[in-house]
């Protein structure tokens, strides 16, 4: 029976998991308010805090780590690397702790795994990692030479969901093609063509969020940006954090502004209905991709949950292919499963080069 420990950092709580073989017998979300994690300037400065919570809530429900055969954290802000597991090795330690790609919650998952790992002499993985990139070579020209196009989304819950619908379709996911989109605090689009990712649209290139700007006009960002009144921190947090629907409406919660619209808020409807449209919008930019060859359009992530919300993307784009709601995220258990297929040498876990 082997037993695996999953961690899987966010920017507002990390979420924890305990597996043995097939099994979850152990799962918590600890939430990180917002007064704790202002006084951490940087994403690495909240490792001890973060890795000190996994143990004591270890500790807490009387299991020896001792007994964990593996540790598994989500793939953080890497440069590209495939779908799968990767063991994590001091270069991706180094890479993620002094050089990440971005800073961003999930580069805690592998170093926290690593540190708890090598501390009983067993192996730490990370599995479907956020910059998973399998791009097509037309979808890396961004237009401007200096920022080629690299592969950021939510990997981990959108392979899983794209192999799972397959499944329920009596198909292999290698023989079918998807554009899923992932709903939750971030929205990325993604292409899974005959099984590769081929493209994406990220948190901050197409859809806004519950808590992202996503894709806004350049030129007075740049404006923006360079106008002397907003530091780094502040505008990055416009862009991440204070985004989309905080911004508009004060909330990252959609079931709170599905309220506000049922108490007759104009301004939460106007500003929900444009979430549903760009995500519409952009689902039907990646279903050119696959020259409208699509088997199915997958809802999935917290906001899939919303029946308003998803009926209003539906309305737009089921003219393309059949829509599939797969509300919700299984990321704890894509990691935990993914990594029994490598102690079961069922899988390889690849080496992290750079
Ligand atoms: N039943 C629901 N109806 C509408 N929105 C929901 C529901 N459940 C969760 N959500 C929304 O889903 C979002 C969070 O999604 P989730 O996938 O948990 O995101 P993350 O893991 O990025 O925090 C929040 O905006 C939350 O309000
Ligand atoms: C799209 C990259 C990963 C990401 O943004 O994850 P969260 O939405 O969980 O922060």
């Amino acid at each position: 029976m082997y037993k695996i420990l999953a961690i899987n950092p966010g920017s507002t709580s990390t979420k924890i998991a305990l597996y043995e073989n097939e099994q979850e017998i152990l799962v918590k979300t600890l939430d990180h308010p917002s007064e704790e994690m202002e006084k951490f300037e940087k994403v690495v400065d909240q490792f001890q805090m973060r890795k000190d919570v996994v143990l004591l809530f270890l500790k807490d429900n009387g299991f020896d780590v001792n007994k964990l055969d593996a540790v598994v954290g989500r793939g953080g802000m890497l440069p590209p690397v495939k779908s799968g597991a990767y063991r994590v090795n001091d270069l991706m330690v180094d890479r993620l702790k002094n050089r990440p790609v971005v800073e961003h919650a999930s580069n805690l998952g592998a170093l926290i795994a690593h540190e708890i790992a090598s501390s009983i002499g067993k192996e730490a993985y990370i599995y479907d990692s956020v910059k998973v990139d399998e791009l097509i070579p037309e979808a890396r020209i961004s237009g401007m030479p200096a920022l080629p196009r690299t592969s950021t989304s939510h990997v981990l819950n959108s392979r899983a969901m794209a192999i799972k619908a397959a499944k329920n379709m009596g198909k292999n996911y290698t023989e079918m093609n998807f554009v899923v989109a992932h709903m939750g605090g971030g929205v990325s689009l993604s292409v899974y063509e005959k099984g590769r990712l081929s493209d994406i649209i990220s948190d901050d290139e197409g859809p806004f969020s519950p808590e992202r700007s996503g894709r806004v006009n350049l030129r007075p960002f740049m404006d923006m940006c360079f106008s002397g009144k907003y530091d780094k921190k502040t505008v990055g947090k416009m862009i991440s954090g204070n985004g989309g629907l905080k911004g508009y409406l004060g909330t990252t919660d959609a079931r709170e502004v599905e309220k506000m619209i049922h108490e007759g808020n104009e301004e939460a409807n106007l500003v929900y209905r444009a979430m549903a449209y760009q995500i519409a919008k952009g689902i039907g930019e990646l279903a050119t991709v696959l020259k409208g060859n699509v088997d199915a359009i997958i809802l999935t992530g917290g906001i899939a949950y919303s029946k308003m919300m998803t009926d209003m993307i539906k309305e737009r784009v089921e003219f393309i292919a059949p829509v599939e709601i797969m509300a919700g995220e299984n990321e704890m258990e894509s990691l935990a499963l993914g990594t029994l297929r490598v102690l079961r040498n069922e899988e390889q876990a690849k080496e992290y080069t750079e």
